[in-house]
């Protein structure tokens, strides 16, 4: 995946309604995301397609069950060669190592290894989820922490959280863990249900090394004028880090 382009969540429903939001971006290579809609209404199909098209791939199923099932599902997604795939940490450090050896186990078949990252916190949860649903009675940078470092132990490379821990997260692993961080919003008004948000300009100052953009580009009137946007704004917060680190 090109860490200087965001990622686009396409998170639409039907092939159709991609082709065409697609192609306003007239053959731009693209980092795009295939979330849960999309992959379980147009599977594997929808996938070989977009990569044809010389797209990279983020296969975003958040798979959480038990170890073995999380084992085999993760080669058989390994097969379908893309970028990079997600995981629950909360899903605990045998699960994950579960989904490494099925990730391994696809790479030998494919040659290709793509990107594990496991999900830390979502960004669409409050610290008052936190305590009162999860019962989990740490600061949300505690709880974060924790299953980034769960994350670090089964042997996995990088996390998703929001661009709001990312300083902590770097400097707890020694800058070994790859930050991806959705809860991007060029206008911090329209956040639908993201909590922990940023510009992309933050994001990329703090040192996020993906962002992930659903709806302030597909629902826009002008994606391509808004992604293009996104775009200016994470490469002037990447600069910005790169400056001072
Ligand atoms: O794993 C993810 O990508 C993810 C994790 C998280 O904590 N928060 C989060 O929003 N996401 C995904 O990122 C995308 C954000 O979409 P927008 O809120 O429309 O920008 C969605 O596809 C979510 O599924």
């Amino acid at each position: 995946m090109d860490k200087n382009l965001p990622i686009v969540a396409l998170d639409i429903q039907h092939q159709e309604a991609v082709r065409e939001f697609l192609s306003a971006f007239e053959g731009e290579k693209l980092n795009l995301k295939v979330g849960m809609e999309l992959f379980y209404s147009e599977g594997a199909p929808l996938i070989k397609e977009l990569k044809a098209s010389g797209h990279d791939i983020f296969l975003d199923l958040k798979l959480h069950d038990i170890p073995t099932t999380v084992e085999r599902a993760m080669e058989v997604l390994t097969l379908l060669e893309v970028d990079m795939l997600t995981i629950h940490a909360s899903g605990g450090v045998e699960m994950m190592k579960a989904a490494i050896r099925g990730l391994e186990a696809g790479t030998k078949k494919t040659g290709k290894k793509p990107l594990l990252v496991a999900v830390t916190q979502l960004t669409s949860t409050t610290i008052s989820q936190l305590r009162d649903e999860q019962k989990i009675a740490v600061t949300m940078k505690e709880s974060v922490t924790h299953y980034a470092e769960l994350a670090m132990q089964a042997g996995i490379e990088g996390v998703v959280c929001s661009p709001q821990e990312v300083s902590t997260l770097k400097e707890s692993s020694n800058n070994q863990l790859i930050t991806v961080t959705p809860g991007i919003r060029l206008n911090k008004e329209n956040r639908h249900d993201q909590k922990r948000i940023a510009t992309p300009f933050e994001a990329g100052e703090v040192g996020s090394d993906f962002i992930v953009v659903g709806r302030p580009i597909t629902e826009s009137k002008t994606p391509v004028a808004i992604y293009n946007e996104i775009r200016s704004q994470w490469e002037a917060g990447r600069a910005a880090y790169k400056e001072r680190n």
